[in-house]
C-alpha cells in the first residue's frame, strides 16, 4: 500500500496537536525520554475497548502525518454466546488458539542508541506499535478467536518498556483464580531479550482464595514449566499491618504456606547480586498490584478499588536502601478468551458497564459448584427437573431467582429483579466473596471443585468467638446469614458485607487475637 507524506497537518497531526497542545519539535536525545514521559505529559487514558470510529481515529493519531487510512480489520467480539459453548465449539476454539498463540505477543520497543533523537525514537516506536496491532488484527479476523480488549494506547506500552529496562527482577502479578489468563509468556521472553540477566517472577496474588491443595496443584504445574512462582495474598498481609485485626479464621483459611511480606522482600533481594535492586511489577488491572505495592511499602490501605483500571502511571518506590519497586500501570495484554462473559468474570470488563448479565451468570453457574453459591448466600437453587441431567449446572435464571427472592430484590412488576442480583453476584465473584477458581491443565476439574467446596464450608461455618467492637455488626450479620434466618428485606449493602474474610481479626504480629480485640 502506497504511503505519501502529507504536507499540511492532517487529521492525525491535528489530533496530536489537540492532545499535546503544540507540534513536537526540537532534537533531543532518546535518553531524555524516560524522565520526560511522566504521567503529566503522557496520554494515560487506557484504551481497551474502542468503537470502530474511535479505533480509526486513534490509528490516525498514532500514524500522525503519514496516515493514509490503513485498514486495521479490528472488530469486536462477534461470536458472543450466552456464556456457554458446546464441546465441539470448544475444540475448535482450542485448536485455533494453539495455532495462533505465537502471534499473541507484546509490542517490542525498537532498538535505540544514545545518538537516536527523540523524534526518531518516537517515530520508530509508533511504527513498530502499528505493525504489532496489524498482526493482532489478523487474529481478530478469525471468527473462532476472541482476544481480550488489549491496551491500544502506545503510552502505556512505553511505560512498560521503561519499567522492564530499569528492572533487575520483573514480576508479573496474576490472579490466583485463573493464573494462565493473566500470565503473558511473551512478556517473560521480552524481559530476557532486553537483558538475559534479568529475572522473571510470577506472583500469584489472591492466593487466599485457593485451598492449600489447589495452590499445591498450581505450584507443581508452574514448577514443571520452569517458572519461578510465589503464592501471596496482598490483602491478608495488608490486614496484618493493622493491629486491630485478628484472624479468627486463619486456620479455616488455610493459608500457612503463603509468603509473608518479609519473606517476599527477602526473596526479591536474593535474586539480585548488586547493592541497588529494582523490582518491576506489572499485571492486568484489578489483579491487586496497588494492594501488593502498598503492602510491600508497609502502607496500611483501607480502600482499594473493585473496579479495574485505577493505577495510571508507573511509580518508583523505595522499600529500603537496597530495594526499589517500579510499579507499571495496569496493562491489558492480548490474551485469548472464549467469550465476553469470561472477561466479565475475570474482572477485565467492568460489571457496571455490562449490558448482558445472563451470559456471565450462565458461565458462573458452569464454573462455580452449585453448593458454593448455596452455602455462601444461604439459598437453595432449584434442582434439575425429572428427566434432566441431575448433575447439570444451574442456569443463570435459577441462580438469579434464588438470590433475588432471598434478598427481596423485586421489580415494580413483582418479579425477581434478576439484573440487580446479577450485579451483586458477579461483583461478589470478581471480589472473591464467591469462591471459585480454574484448575491447572491436567488436574481433574471435579476434584478441584471439591476442594473449593470444602474450603467454602470451612470458612462459612467458622464463626469467631470473640471480635473487636467495630467488627461486631459485621459478625452479627454473618451469624444471621449463617443461621439462614435472613428473609426478604436484607439490603444490598448487607449482602455485600457477607464476606467471610470480614471477620478476620489480626494482632500486630499477625497472630490470632483472642482478647476480643481489646488486648
Ligand atoms: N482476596 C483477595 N483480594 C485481593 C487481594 N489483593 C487485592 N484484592 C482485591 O482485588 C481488588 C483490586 O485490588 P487493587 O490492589 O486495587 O488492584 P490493582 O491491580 O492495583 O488494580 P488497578 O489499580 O486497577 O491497576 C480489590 O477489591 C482488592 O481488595 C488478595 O490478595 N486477596
Amino acid at each position: 500500500m502506497g504511503r505519501k507524506k502529507a504536507k499540511a497537518p492532517g487529521l492525525g497531526q491535528s489530533l496530536i496537536n489537540d492532545r499535546f497542545g503544540k507540534k513536537h519539535t526540537g532534537h533531543r536525545h532518546a535518553a531524555e525520554l524516560s524522565a520526560e514521559h511522566d504521567a503529566t505529559q503522557l496520554n494515560l487514558q487506557s484504551v481497551t475497548e474502542l468503537s470502530s470510529l474511535d479505533d480509526f481515529l486513534a490509528t490516525a493519531q498514532l500514524a500522525g502525518t503519514e496516515f493514509t487510512a490503513e485498514r486495521l480489520n479490528v472488530h469486536f467480539v462477534t461470536n458472543e454466546t450466552k456464556g456457554i459453548i458446546s464441546e465441539e465449539q470448544k475444540e475448535r476454539i482450542d485448536a485455533a488458539q494453539t495455532e495462533f498463540q505465537h502471534l499473541l505477543g507484546i509490542p517490542r520497543r525498537p532498538p535505540w542508541t544514545q545518538e537516536t533523537t527523540k523524534e526518531e525514537l518516537e517515530k520508530s516506536e509508533t511504527e513498530s506499535f502499528l505493525s504489532w496491532r496489524k498482526k493482532l488484527a489478523v487474529i481478530q479476523d478469525n471468527d473462532d478467536l476472541i482476544i481480550t480488549p488489549y491496551e491500544k494506547n502506545l503510552d502505556f506500552w512505553r511505560q512498560l518498556w521503561r519499567v522492564i529496562e530499569r528492572s533487575d527482577v520483573f514480576v508479573q502479578i496474576v490472579d490466583a483464580r485463573d493464573p494462565l489468563l493473566f500470565r503473558c509468556i511473551d512478556m517473560e521472553t521480552y524481559v530476557k531479550e532486553v537483558d538475559p540477566s534479568k529475572q522473571n517472577v510470577l506472583l500469584v496474588n489472591k492466593a487466599d482464595l485457593l485451598s492449600s491443595q489447589q495452590r499445591s496443584a498450581w505450584r507443581s504445574y508452574f514448577e514443571k514449566a520452569g517458572v519461578s512462582v510465589v503464592f501471596w495474598s496482598a490483602v491478608l498481609e495488608n490486614e496484618k499491618l493493622d493491629d486491630t485485626y485478628d484472624c479468627a479464621q486463619l486456620e479455616a483459611l488455610d493459608v500457612e504456606d503463603l509468603y509473608d511480606r518479609e519473606k517476599l522482600i527477602a526473596f526479591f533481594k536474593s535474586l539480585v547480586d548488586k547493592p541497588n535492586k529494582v523490582v518491576g511489577m506489572v499485571g492486568y488491572p484489578n489483579v491487586g498490584k496497588s494492594s501488593t505495592v502498598n503492602t510491600l511499602m508497609g502502607v496500611k490501605k483501607t480502600a482499594v478499588s473493585a473496579t479495574p483500571g485505577r493505577t495510571k502511571h508507573f511509580q518508583t518506590l523505595h522499600i529500603d536502601n537496597e530495594l526499589c519497586l517500579c510499579d507499571c500501570p495496569g496493562l491489558v495484554f492480548p490474551s485469548f478468551v472464549s467469550n465476553k462473559a469470561e472477561m466479565v468474570l475475570s474482572g477485565i470488563l467492568p460489571i457496571d458497564q455490562m449490558r448482558d448479565h445472563v451470559a456471565p451468570v450462565n458461565l458462573l453457574g458452569r464454573r462455580i459448584p452449585r453448593k458454593v453459591v448455596e452455602v455462601t448466600y444461604g439459598v437453595n437453587i432449584q434442582k434439575p427437573k425429572e428427566g434432566e441431567d441431575p448433575n447439570r449446572s444451574p442456569t443463570a435464571s435459577e441462580i438469579l431467582s434464588a438470590h433475588a427472592l432471598s434478598r427481596g430484590f423485586m421489580t415494580t412488576h413483582g418479579q425477581p429483579d434478576d439484573s440487580r442480583s446479577a450485579r451483586v453476584i458477579l461483583k461478589d465473584y470478581v471480589n472473591g466473596k464467591l469462591l471459585c477458581s480454574v484448575a491447572p491443565p491436567g488436574v481433574d476439574d471435579a476434584e478441584y471443585k471439591a476442594w473449593t467446596i470444602s474450603k467454602v464450608e470451612k470458612v462459612v461455618n467458622c464463626v469467631p468467638d470473640v471480635v473487636s467492637d467495630d467488627m461486631a455488626g459485621v459478625v452479627a450479620r454473618i451469624q444471621r446469614l449463617n443461621k439462614k434466618d435472613v428473609g426478604p428485606g436484607i439490603s444490598e449493602v448487607e449482602a455485600a458485607f457477607f464476606a467471610p474474610k470480614d471477620v478476620r481479626v489480626f494482632t500486630k504480629d499477625g497472630k490470632q487475637d483472642l482478647s476480643g480485640g481489646k488486648g
